[in-house]
């Protein structure tokens, strides 16, 4: 299952030479304290149409204040895009190496005060970790970007390989003004890129009860999604005379069929197939063979995986109810009721499938289906020996991570930014360099968000050597041999 890097060499490239990812104490100070004053922003995106403004701004003021070195080398090149998003081209010198993208966004999702146990946009240090919204989702990666940038710059690095560096400000709510934005532009200049790295996946630990060792994921596509409003309407009346049916009743009994109705498990035709294989020797006995032999065991398998809300939500569309509006009035029976549902779909169906298996599940006429917005699963990006960014990203996961023996392409159950590229590359990655367990799953749009100093510091490590590795990149000896 431990598969080396092929292609790539750990070798500098004539020329550049090898800056080590060591850091002093005082820059270990500046990281940290860097990244809580980004979490101290309250960058919030309530909806596509409000979001906290005033944030956004105040935020680009505050990467210039705390990355000068990246603000003031030639070599950098910054635009803001969408009025709040940020558009880096680091200028390489060698223009014969395609350029590639780190992409993060820096709007979070709303956090209610009363609930954590420090102040969501406090920054606080506590026991080794930084508390708040946005330290695992995303400030983390666009922070972590900048200052691995501004340290390369720093030691008077200068990278080989041009790259981008986007950091939208709308992503928790569809990214519409920010990265789609960024991508028109590049697109515009005509720009192609050899890869592009974003969130979305992490060295998973404790996820599946048997695997005892974390693994890393890198996600090579994404699930697709519908966002959907359903809505009765009734006549309205007094509540004292009231129908046997009313818009409510006739509204929650189709979404409850809904709930009781789980979308087919599509196990077998999906990355996490793929997954399971690479991992199937990190499994004890009996699972260890039952994984190498899927062709025999897939339906066990797959209905082990609806075991746990995550797995689950690898194997099959999942639809979850996530509002729901009806009535004023104590004594007024409504004439409208609505309620919308967040449908995230499998890539081996389409958005038309999903909706047709959704109206066939409700079955009932007087229910309107409205599409607020929908997209299918993203295209799977190459992560075979010639697949340069994902030959990167496990490079430099075995460099930083030497006690991580499995690295594995995987799916993302939710959507990034990166959605908004695929005009521009084949190859995007979602790969965040943390260790990730159950707990902190929960705390990403939940409570208490936080990351320890270490992995903060890692992180920062991570995207040092993944620059410098981009840099030293070698095509494959087997490819030479063909010239
Ligand atoms: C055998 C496999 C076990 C694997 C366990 C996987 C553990 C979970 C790993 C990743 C979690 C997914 C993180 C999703 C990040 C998505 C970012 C996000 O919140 N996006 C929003 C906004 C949007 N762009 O649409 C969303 O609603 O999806
Ligand atoms: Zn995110
Ligand atoms: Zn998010």
């Amino acid at each position: 299952t431990v598969s080396r890097p092929m292609g790539l060499r750990g070798k500098q490239q004539q020329g550049t030479s090898r800056i080590p990812s060591q850091f002093h104490k005082e820059e270990r100070v500046a990281m940290k304290e860097a990244l809580k004053g980004a979490i101290q922003i309250p960058t919030v995106s309530f909806s596509p149409k409000e979001s906290n403004t005033t944030a956004l701004a105040e935020f680009g003021e505050y990467i210039r204040k705390v990355f000068p070195t990246v603000f003031s080398t030639s070599c950098v090149q910054h635009e803001v895009v969408g009025e709040y998003s940020h558009l880096f081209t680091v200028q390489g010198l060698d223009p014969s190496l395609q350029p590639y993208m780190l992409l993060a966004h820096f709007d979070v999702v709303p956090a209610s005060e009363e609930d954590w146990e420090v102040p969501p946009f406090s920054g606080l240090e506590r026991d080794g970790f930084i508390y708040g919204r946005g330290t695992l989702d995303n400030k983390n990666s666009v922070m972590a970007i900048l200052q691995a940038l501004e340290l390369l710059l720093i030691r008077n690095y200068i990278p080989r390989r041009s790259f981008f560096i986007a950091l939208g400000h709308d992503e928790e709510v569809s990214g519409m003004n920010g990265a789609q934005k960024i991508s028109a532009l590049l697109q515009a200049r005509g720009i192609q890129l050899a890869f592009l790295v974003d969130e979305g996946s992490f060295i998973v630990d404790g996820f599946i009860p048997s695997l005892k060792k974390p693994f890393a994921m890198i996600s090579v596509s994404e699930k697709g999604a519908i966002n959907l409003m359903l809505q009765v309407n009734m006549t309205p009346g007094h509540s004292s005379a009231p129908p046997k049916e009313t818009s409510i009743g006739i509204l929650a009994a189709a979404v409850s069929r809904l709930e009781q109705a789980p979308m087919p498990n599509m196990f077998g035709s999906g990355s996490l197939k793929t997954t399971l294989q690479h991992l199937a020797n990190e499994f004890p006995f009996p699972t260890n063979l039952i994984l190498s032999n899927l062709w025999l065991f897939q339906p066990l398998v797959s209905r082990m995986m609806e075991r746990n809300y995550v797995t689950n939500a690898m194997v099959r569309t999942t639809i979850a109810l996530t509002m729901f509006n009806a009535g004023v009035k104590v004594n007024v029976i409504p004439s409208t009721a609505q309620a919308t549902m967040n449908i995230r779909i499998h890539p081996a169906q389409t958005v038309q499938e999903v909706l047709e298996l959704v109206k066939n599940i409700v079955a009932d006429d007087r229910v309107q289906f409205h599409v607020l917005s929908a997209f299918d699963s993203l295209p799977v990006s190459p992560s075979d020996d010639q697949a340069l960014g994902y030959q990167l990203l496990h490079q430099t996961i075995r460099s930083v991570f030497p006690e991580v023996s499995v690295v594995t392409p995987g799916i993302c159950i939710g959507n990034t930014d990166s959605r908004h590229f695929t005009n521009l590359t084949t190859g995007i990655y979602r790969f965040n360099p943390l260790y990730l367990q159950p707990q902190d799953f929960s705390s990403v749009h939940g409570i208490n968000e936080k990351i320890s100093v270490q992995a903060y510091e890692t992180q920062v490590k991570f995207i040092f050597e993944l620059i410098q590795n981009a840099d030293t990149y070698q095509r494959p000896v087997s490819d030479l041999h063909e010239l």
